[in-house]
């Protein structure tokens, strides 16, 4: 099931492209298995996540559920970016919440044992579907609202800045950032571009050599999220927050999404197998093994 999801996401990149623009009316033929939208009926087909588009509003509300942590590991990523497809090629959808179903934590990021002791072969495919769940999500013409409740951490931090707008819940004991340096990797440079666009170059540049995570309140400040709400209240803001961009005509809104983004989504395009072999050799290396290692460790010994 899973080697067919990813055989699938393979055959629509062109589709994503295409998605530019408003050009992606009409497509739903290019699926083998088009979705079919139910006012308020859950379509997914995978049990790592919940999506329901309520017709009438024309918003989706996609709930990650991969316990302990919502980590991204190679099956779960290529679910999370076939089930954006699948609402990319919905005419009644314009906008999509991503929340977390799990309590604390909206995702921990890339699955750390996706890294850890895997082959050449296996990291490449796992960094592949890594690219293109961004790639989706960074050039979606959907509203796209990250209702971040819970942590936050590295890839999980990527995946909600990839969003149009996050709204984060005002917990202190929630954190968000970029933090690869303290795991002893190096954010590639799509990431770095991603954090850059959202946050600004010399609060990126300080946030990534340290590997900060930030509470919400000081997210906030850096711009790193767009608001904080009471936790209960997430999802209802979130929707209340896309009337603000529905309002806008989709065409003029979608041309501007890609006018600012699509320099940083070529620049990945065109180096993606580059980026592939940079990561299985750098991710490979002993040393690199031996800090993954270390900090899988430090994380089981922290719950003992
Ligand atoms: C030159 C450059 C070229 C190319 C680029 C090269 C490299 C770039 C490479 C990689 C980029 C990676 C980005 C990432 O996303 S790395 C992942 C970073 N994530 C983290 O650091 C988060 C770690 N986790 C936590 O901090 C916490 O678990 C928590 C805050 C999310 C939740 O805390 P809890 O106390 O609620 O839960 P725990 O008890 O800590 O965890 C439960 C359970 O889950 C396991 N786990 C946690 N996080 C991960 C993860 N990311 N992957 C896999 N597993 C994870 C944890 O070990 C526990 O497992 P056990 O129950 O003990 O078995």
């Amino acid at each position: 099931m899973a080697t067919a999801l990813r055989r699938l996401a393979k055959c629509s990149v062109s589709a994503r492209l295409l998605s530019f623009a408003g050009h992606s009316r009409g497509r739903r033929g290019h699926f083998a298995r088009p979705c079919t939208v139910v006012a308020q009926r859950n379509f997914s087909s995978a049990s790592t996540m919940t999506v329901d588009l309520d017709s009438s509003t024309g918003i989706a509300v996609m709930k990650l559920h991969s316990p302990p942590v919502n980590s991204l590991s190679l099956d779960f990523l290529t679910e999370i970016a076939i089930s954006l497809e699948k609402l990319e090629m919905n005419k009644g959808c314009r906008g999509v919440v991503v929340t977390s179903a799990l309590p604390k934590i909206f995702s921990a990021g890339l699955d750390i044992l996706e890294m850890y002791g895997k082959s050449p072969e296996r990291c490449g495919e796992f960094w592949r579907a890594v690219q293109e769940m961004w790639l989706k999500f960074y050039s979606s013409r959907l509203v796209t609202v990250a209702a971040i409740n819970g942590s936050s951490p590295a890839g999980g931090c990527l995946l909600s800045m990839t969003c149009d707008y996050r709204i984060m819940a005002d917990n202190p004991r929630y954190s968000i950032g970029l933090n690869e340096t303290q795991l002893g990797i190096v954010a590639p440079f799509w990431f770095k571009d991603t954090m850059v666009n959202t946050v600004g170059h010399r609060t990126a540049e300080i946030a990534l050599q340290l590997g900060l995570l930030y509470s919400p309140q000081d997210a906030l400040k850096i711009g790193m999220v767009d608001e904080l709400v009471p936790e209960e209240k997430l999802v209802s803001t979130a929707t209340e927050a896309m009337a603000r961009w529905f309002a806008i005509p989709d065409h003029a809104r979608q041309i501007t999404k890609s006018a600012m983004r699509k320099p940083t989504i070529d620049k990945l395009l065109s180096a993606r197998e580059t980026d592939i072999s940079n990561f299985v050799s750098f991710i490979t290396k002993d040393s690199i093994q031996k800090s993954l290692k270390l900090y899988l460790e430090n994380l089981r010994k922290k719950k003992a």
